[in-house]
């Protein structure tokens, strides 16, 4: 049975210090029974605190990270090192500072990519990839989403054909809500095969949608963002107002 927790801490740079620091302890963890660890990384302005705070810890001197794999939970399907891109912003803040495998940092594909502006195409690159090991998905150990001010997760909005699938691990997604209106997610389904599913979010936009989706409205994704056995609510006290 699947466990859901909430953690609030007074502001967004503790929350991204505390989930930095979480985050290195569950590498550490995993690397330790497994000799390795999978983690699906997420898009947004916490996300990019979080990767820049955990640049700044000196316990990330205990991961061994060429033996750490690293998805993401969605991409704007935008060229490679577009600054929009997640992957790009993510290199930014720390990825490129870290003893990396590159064999195993699975970005998304660009849209100037193999598959050209071909973002079904690039999707099916993408579960092609996740299946590599023999399994539909990787065994994900953390996978962290950011929530929109619209209860969006990955690239999974609200009343958006693609919120709805059932099957399939990645969808290409068009007429995103949210700039770019071209995007590859992570569906549902897959997001809830990961052992846990942190969801992270700071500041009074987010108030609603985190209050919602913690109190169960199930119009909004972030309220089926769910993991196998926890699911982390990591907010800072203002995303964390309406929670009741
Ligand atoms: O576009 C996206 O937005 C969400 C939320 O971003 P934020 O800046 O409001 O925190 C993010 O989780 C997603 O990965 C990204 O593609």
């Amino acid at each position: 049975m699947s466990k859901t927790l909430v953690v609030v801490v007074p502001d967004a740079d503790t929350l991204a210090a505390t989930v930095a620091s979480r985050l290195i302890a569950k590498i550490v963890d995993a690397q330790a029974e497994r000799g390795s660890a999978s983690v699906v990384l997420t898009g947004g302005r916490i996300a990019k605190r979080v990767l820049a705070a955990l640049g700044d810890l000196p316990e990330a001197a205990a991961i061994n990270w060429s033996r750490v794999d690293l998805w993401w939970g969605d991409e704007r399907f935008l060229p490679a090192g577009d600054p929009e891109r997640n992957e790009t912003q993510a290199r930014e803040a720390v990825l490129d500072t870290l003893a990396l495998d590159p064999a195993r940092v699975h970005a998304m594909p660009a849209s100037d990519g193999p598959d050209g502006d071909d973002a079904e195409a690039a999707a099916a690159r993408y579960a092609a990839e996740l299946r590599a090991g023999g399994t539909d998905l990787p065994a994900f150990d953390v996978l962290m989403l950011g929530v929109g001010e619209d209860g969006h997760v990955a690239s999974l909005f609200p009343g958006h054909p693609v919120f709805d699938l059932t099957a399939g691990t990645t969808s290409a997604v068009h007429d995103s809500p949210k700039p770019p209106p071209t995007r590859v997610t992570l569906t549902l389904p897959a997001i809830q095969s990961a052992d846990e599913v942190w969801l992270i979010a700071a500041g009074p936009d987010k108030t609603d949608s985190v209050g919602r989706a913690v109190g169960g409205d199930k119009a909004l994704p972030a309220a089926h963002a769910t993991g196998v056995s926890k699911t982390y609510w990591l907010l800072d006290s203002a995303a964390a107002a309406s929670v009741a």
